[in-house]
C-alpha cells in the first residue's frame, strides 16, 4: 500500500488558523469530517458539513473537555492496520470507520506556564487526548496520515486531489508528529520536575532529577570545527528568539561552525555592558573590548586593542552599525558583524563586501537559562555567569592595598573587570581609557597570562594601565611581574591562602589593589 486514499478525517485543533480553508477544501474533495467541539462548531459556521465527535462515539464529552476523543470508537478507526485482514474484519465486527487523516494540535501548554498562570490553569493545559490522537495516527501510519502543523494545510489539499499522501510522506508526517509529542511531553516533564522530583531533591538542590529540552534543526552547516567534521545548527523555543540562534542574516556567506562559536562569544563580551560596547573575537578569546561615547568610537579603541589579530576577526556591537564605523569596518578583513541593528548607510558600506556576514541580533537573555556543557557519557548544568554580584561594581569591591583609584582608574578597573569574563582562564586583561590594550588568556599559570599581557599591550601601553584577573593571584609572582611592568592598579577576586605575601607586594610596588569577592573563570 503506498498511498491511502483520504475519504475521512478526524480534525481537532487548539490553534485554528487555515481550519476553515481546510475544512472546505476537505468537504469539497468529499472527505467525511468529525470533530470536537469548538473546532466542529468553527467548521459549521463555515458551511462545512461535520460530524460531532459525540454522533462516533454515542457518548458525551465531558469533564471540562478531558474526555472528548478517548473512546475506543476513535482509538479502534485510528490504530487499526489496514494491512492486515484480521484488523479489516475487527473494524467491521465492532462497527468502527477508519480514519484516513487525523489533524491535530495541542493545547498550549508552554504559552501557559510562561504566561505565569497558576498551577490548576497549567494542569488543565496538558493535554491528553490529542496527543494519545496523534501518537496512535503516527505509530499506525502505514493506514494514517497524522498532520500537526497548519502550515502544512495547502499539502494536505493536494494529497487529497492526488489520492491522498505516498506511504514515505506519512512516515515523513509521523516523524514530525512524534517530536511534536515529545516535544510537548519534555516541557510538561521539566515543569513538573522542577517542583516535584520523585527523589524530592528538586527543591532543596535548585535541580530537577530530570532535564530535557527540545531542539529542532534550523541549519545544516557546511561542516563542524574542522572540515572532516559535519554540523548542525538546532534551536530551542522561538527561532527568531533572542541570541544567536534566532539571528537574521542581512547578507555574507552561509555562517560556519566556528563563526556561530566566536559570535556567540562576541555577544557575551558586548552585552556585559550597558555603554556602547565593541568586542572583537578570535577563537573565541577577545582580541579587543571597549566603551566609547559611540559605538564607531568603542569600535576603533577595540580595534587598536591588537590590528593583527583583528584580521579575519567576529565584531559584536551592543549598538546598531553606524556608517561611521562602517567606514572604519570597511577595510578590515572580518568574518562576521553582529549588532542589534544596521543604520542604512553603514549596510550599504558594509553589503559592498561580499562575504562579511552581517546578523541582527536580538539582546542574548543571558539569565535566563542555565548554560550546559556536554561531557563524555553526560551533561553539565550550571546558572548562568549573570555579573550581578557585589563585587562585580566597584561599591562592592575592598580597597586591600595603595591609595583608592580616583575616577577615570577606578572606571578602567570596573571596566577591566568585566571584560575579563571573556577571557578564557586564566585571565588577566589590560586596560587604559575604558578599552583593552593586552590581553593574556588561556595558560595553564596565572603568570604566564601575565607575561601574555604584558607583552601583547607592549611596553608604551602597559605603562599607565590597569589589570584585571579573573581568579586570584595563587603567587605574588604574577602580581609582581604586572608592576615591574608599569601597571598601576589591578583588581581581583582575592581568596588565595597567600593573599598577604601578594598583597606584601603590591605594597612594595606602590600598586592599588582591589579585591572583588568574586571570581569569573571562563572555560
Ligand atoms: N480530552 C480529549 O479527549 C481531547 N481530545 C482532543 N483534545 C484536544 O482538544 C483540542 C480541540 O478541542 P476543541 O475542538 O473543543 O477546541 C485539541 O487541542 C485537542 O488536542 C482533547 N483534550 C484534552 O485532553
Amino acid at each position: 500500500m503506498t498511498r491511502q486514499a483520504i475519504r475521512r478525517a478526524l480534525i481537532s485543533v487548539y490553534d485554528k488558523t487555515g481550519l476553515e480553508e481546510l475544512g472546505v477544501g476537505l468537504a469539497g474533495a468529499g472527505v467525511e469530517i468529525v470533530s470536537t467541539g469548538s473546532t466542529a462548531a468553527r467548521l459549521a459556521a463555515a458551511g462545512v458539513p461535520v460530524v460531532p465527535v459525540e454522533e462516533v462515539t454515542g457518548f458525551p464529552e465531558c469533564l471540562d473537555g478531558r474526555v472528548k476523543t478517548l473512546h475506543p470508537k476513535v482509538h479502534a478507526g485510528l490504530l487499526a492496520d489496514r494491512r492486515r485482514p484480521e484488523h479489516r474484519a475487527s473494524l467491521e465486527e465492532m462497527g468502527v470507520a477508519p480514519f484516513d487523516l487525523v489533524v491535530v494540535n495541542l493545547y498550549p501548554f508552554s504559552e501557559t506556564v510562561a504566561s505565569g498562570a497558576s498551577q490548576e490553569e497549567c494542569i488543565e493545559k496538558i493535554d491528553i487526548g490529542g496527543p494519545s490522537m496523534v501518537r496512535a495516527a503516527a505509530k499506525n501510519h502505514a493506514s494514517v496520515a497524522v498532520v500537526v502543523d497548519p502550515a502544512r494545510y495547502d499539502e494536505v489539499l493536494e494529497a487529497v486531489r492526488a489520492d491522498g499522501f505516498e506511504e514515505a510522506a506519512r512516515r515523513r508526517l509521523a516523524a514530525q508528529a512524534f517530536a511534536h509529542t515529545a516535544a510537548y511531553d519534555a516541557a510538561v516533564a521539566g515543569w513538573f520536575a522542577e517542583d516535584y522530583a520523585p527523589d524530592g531533591t528538586a527543591e532543596a538542590t535548585g535541580w530537577p532529577d530530570f532535564h530535557a529540552v527540545a531542539y529542532e534543526r534550523a541549519a545544516t552547516l557546511r561542516y563542524g570545527e574542522n572540515p572532516h567534521q559535519r554540523a548542525a545548527l538546532y534551536v530551542t523555543g522561538d527561532p527568531a528568539g533572542p541570541g544567536l540562534a534566532g539571528a537574521g542574516q542581512l547578507h555574507g556567506k552561509e555562517m560556519s561552525y566556528n563563526n556561530y562559536v566566536d559570535a556567540d562569544a562576541a555577544l557575551r563580551a558586548a552585552y556585559d555592558f550597558d555603554e556602547p560596547c565593541t568586542a572583537i573575537i578570535k577563537h573565541a578569546n577577545p582580541c579587543g573590548i571597549a566603551l566609547g561615547a559611540d559605538i564607531a568610537e568603542a569600535h576603533l579603541k577595540a580595534h587598536a586593542c591588537d590590528p593583527l589579530s583583528a584580521f579575519g576577526g567576529v565584531v559584536a556591537v551592543n549598538r546598531p552599525v553606524t556608517a561611521r564605523m562602517a567606514e572604519q569596518l570597511a577595510d578590515i578583513f572580518t568574518e562576521v558583524v553582529a549588532a542589534p541593528a544596521f543604520e542604512e548607510g553603514a549596510l550599504e558600506l558594509l553589503t559592498r563586501k561580499k562575504n562579511v556576514r552581517l546578523l541582527t541580533v536580538a539582546a542574548p537573555d543571558r539569565a535566563a537559562r542555565p548554560e550546559a556543557r556536554q561531557i563524555s557519557g553526560g551533561l553539565l548544568l550550571q546558572s548562568a555567569d549573570a555579573l550581578d554580584a557585589p563585587g562585580d561594581t566597584p561599591d562592592g569591591w575592598e580597597l586591600r592595598t595603595g591609595a583608592p583609584a580616583d575616577a577615570a582608574t577606578l572606571a578602567d578597573l570596573a571596566f577591566a573587570w568585566r571584560a575579563v569574563r571573556a577571557v578564557k582562564s586564566n585571565a588577566i586583561l589590560l586596560a587604559a581609557d575604558r578599552a583593552t590594550v593586552g590581553v593574556g588568556m588561556g595558560q595553564v599559570n596565572r603568570v604566564d597570562s601575565v607575561r601574555l599581557a604584558v607583552s601583547r599591550a607592549g611596553e608604551d601601553r602597559v605603562g599607565g594601565s590597569v589589570a584585571a584577573s579573573d581568579a586570584f593571584f595563587p603567587f605574588p609572582d604574577g602580581l609582581e611581574a604586572l608592576a615591574e611592568a608599569g601597571v598601576r592598579a589591578v583588581v581581583q577576586p582575592g581568596g588565595s591562602v597567600r593573599d598577604d605575601e601578594v598583597a606584601a607586594a603590591a605594597e612594595r610596588h606602590g600598586v592599588t589593589m582591589y579585591f572583588t569577592g568574586t571570581r569569573h573563570f571562563f572555560h
